[in-house]
């Protein structure tokens, strides 16, 4: 397993930074798309909480100022009832208790502002889990096979439940400044300058800031790759699929060795980088501290040559130390909303890929039956990103109603020639007709609708024995005749009618209730799923190699019988199956070496006779 390979940080420019923040508008379309009630809520919440806390502390303000000058009152009450009777405390107990209203409605709305948020939150990443999903589905064979695609894909995943963070940091903000607004006004009135020398004690801490989001960003970004790593040794380590194999090979040690060793990289990386910025901005914050302490020994000052009440006093201090910490939230705030803004990048960019295999704008219809069958004119193709033609110079005409069988040795290119007839690729050079046209005419659904391929890797689904079958033709799973007849068609019908709950048996042991199969019988369900569906070409793809040799017999038999007057292919390596064929296309590195009866191929006495001979001896 070579250790991925990192990419070079991609440090970004403040600019770009904050041109990233022009996904601020599509993401609010996506959190408005999720529930636009709760985005009203969450607005709305946000706004009154805004202005909650200079109410606060001016309602404070008049509070001390009203005690001090009731207490100087000459020949004031002496007892609790004369006060109360005295009417002198009236007003001290209505702002009291209105500044112990706002505080219980700050409660009441930041509770209710959380809850929003939450909801939110979960809706949102449900909805763009669902987005990705869908663009996923559009994607081509070709781009899921590439790592890059796989690492944008995880990076955008990871955005499904951070994206709407980004969103609250900026109503955060909005509130923020709403909030700064609202105190900067009452320091105006008293003392102008001061606002300007908060401003010049932050700049530092902001600029530093922002100088470390971006690292960080650049950081998380480089390790994309290993993220996905550690994600595949962890679940390499323990899942279901491949408990036997790390057992018997006693995994265990080697995959928990290698995560200890690159979560390692990461953790000391990660660290590097945070002791730098809390050190660092431990002492850009003094900066902003001594500021503040700058302007209250001003304002204290102030109270002592008797221009501000104590009641001034404590609100100005309050305010600008509220306001210093605002301030410096804001701007610090803003910094990492546009280093966040970077990562929906990374989900913005995922929904540019599209993909490259599409159907045409004027389709033509797949012929229905299909006439002359599909003829490979000098195909050559290479998989993308390398060198090497996996099939190269092929032309052969599989006709319309024959059951074609492809030999070949390991890599001869059996199972490229059957993704190049779906198109799941296209052919780098040469072309494939279909009744005389090119693939690439027919519209894309139509085609593979007509193509039924079960791959030697198929998918063992963690689904019912039934949906197991009806993933053939996944519109018709409630048809559940014809579910059945596809089971009894591939053999598979005698093993469901031994499991406890027939076809509604979970299968596989990734749930509780599910049962296990044997590899041939998983087999045969899924081969009965080529019969759920209604293609006019059939392929098996050496799904039969863990049948016994009975069994491989007569699902090929039954297969040529039941594909009568359907064009079909067959790849094994079994020539007691390959024999069945109306003609056998036997490849060599990639290229065509024969093509012809069982009978005409042994008697020509080539590479085909020799495999044969070979396999033959072997029995003997
Ligand atoms: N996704 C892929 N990316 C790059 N190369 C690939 C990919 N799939 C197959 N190849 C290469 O293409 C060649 C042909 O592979 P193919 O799977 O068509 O062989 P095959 O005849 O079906 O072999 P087998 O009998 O082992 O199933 C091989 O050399 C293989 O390494």
């Amino acid at each position: 397993m070579a250790r991925p390979r990192q990419s070079p940080p991609p440090i970004k420019s403040f600019r770009e930074r904050l041109g990233a923040l022009r996904h601020v508008g599509p993401l609010f379309l996506l959190v408005w798309g999720t529930s636009a009630p709760l985005t009203i809520a969450t607005i709305g919440i946000r706004l009154i909480r805004s202005l909650l806390p200079v109410s606060t502390l001016y309602v404070g303000k008049l509070i001390i100022d009203e005690v001090i000058r009731t207490a100087a009152l000459p020949g004031h009450p002496d007892t609790w009832s004369a006060w109360v009777a005295s009417g002198l405390l009236d007003r001290t107990m209505q702002l009291i208790l209105l500044e112990f209203a706002l505080a219980i409605g700050a409660d009441a709305l930041s509770r209710g502002g959380s809850l929003v948020d939450r909801i939110l939150g979960i809706k949102f990443s449900i909805s763009t889990t669902i987005r990705l999903m869908e663009h996923s589905a559009t994607l081509d064979l070709e781009q899921f096979e590439d790592s890059e695609v796989q690492d944008r894909l995880e990076r955008a995943r990871t955005q499904t439940f951070q994206g709407l963070g980004v969103m609250g940091q900026v109503f955060g903000q909005v509130q923020t400044l709403i909030t700064i607004i609202s105190f900067a006004a009452g320091l105006v009135v008293y003392a102008p300058w001061l606002i300007v020398l908060l401003l010049v004690a932050l700049v530092p801490a902001f600029v530093g800031e922002a100088h470390f989001n971006a690292l960080e960003y650049a950081l998380q970004w480089s390790r994309t790759q290993q993220r996905r790593l550690l994600e595949y040794l962890r679940q390499t380590g323990a899942s279901v699929e491949t408990a036997k194999e790390v057992k018997i090979f006693g995994l265990n040690r080697f995959l928990i060795d290698r995560f200890r060793d690159i979560s390692l990289d990461t953790y000391r990386a990660n660290r590097a980088l945070a002791i730098k910025r809390e050190g660092t901005m431990g002492l850009l914050t003094a900066i902003g501290t001594a500021g503040y302490y700058t302007a209250y020994g001003y304002i204290a000052w102030r109270t002592l040559t008797g221009q501000f009440s104590i009641g001034d006093l404590t609100f100005l201090a309050g305010s600008f130390r509220r306001l210093g910490d605002l301030l410096a939230s804001l701007l610090v705030g803003f910094s990492s909303t546009a280093s966040q803004a970077l990562y929906l990048d990374d989900l913005f960019s995922f929904f540019t890929i599209t993909s490259r295999i599409h159907s045409p704008e004027h389709p033509r219809d797949v012929p229905r039956p299909i006439a002359i069958g599909f003829e490979f004119q000098d195909v050559g193709f290479q998989y993308p990103g390398t060198e090497r033609w996996a099939v190269r110079h092929l032309s052969f005409t599989l006709h319309a109603g024959e059951t074609l069988a492809l030999v070949g040795e390991n890599g001869a290119g059996k199972t490229t020639i059957v993704k190049l007839l779906a198109r799941l690729y296209e052919p780098t050079e040469g072309r494939i007709l279909l009744d005389g046209h090119d693939l690439r005419e027919y519209d894309l659904d139509a085609l593979r609708a007509n193509v039924g391929v079960i791959f030697q890797d198929f998918v063992r689904y963690s689904l019912t024995a039934g949906e197991n079958i009806a993933v053939g033709r996944i519109d018709e799973r409630e048809d559940k005749a014809r579910i059945v007849q596809s089971a009894e068609q591939s053999l598979a019908a005698e093993m469901i009618a031994r499991l406890p709950a027939t076809y509604d048996q979970p299968i596989g042991k990734r749930f509780s209730t599910g049962v296990e199969l044997s590899g041939g019988e998983w087999q045969k369900l899924a081969i009965a799923r080529a019969y759920m569906r209604d293609a006019q070409l059939l392929v098996l793809d050496e799904p039969t190699a863990a049948l016994d040799a009975r069994a491989e017999f007569e699902v090929f038999q039954r297969f040529k019988a039941l594909s009568a007057g359907r064009t079909s292919m067959l790849i094994s390596h079994r020539f007691s199956s390959v024999r069945m064929a109306d003609r056998i296309l036997v490849l060599n590195e990639g290229t065509v070496d024969s093509m012809g009866t069982h009978e005409e191929l042994l008697a020509r006495k080539g590479r085909y006779a020799e495999l044969f001979e070979l396999q033959a001896q072997g029995y003997r």
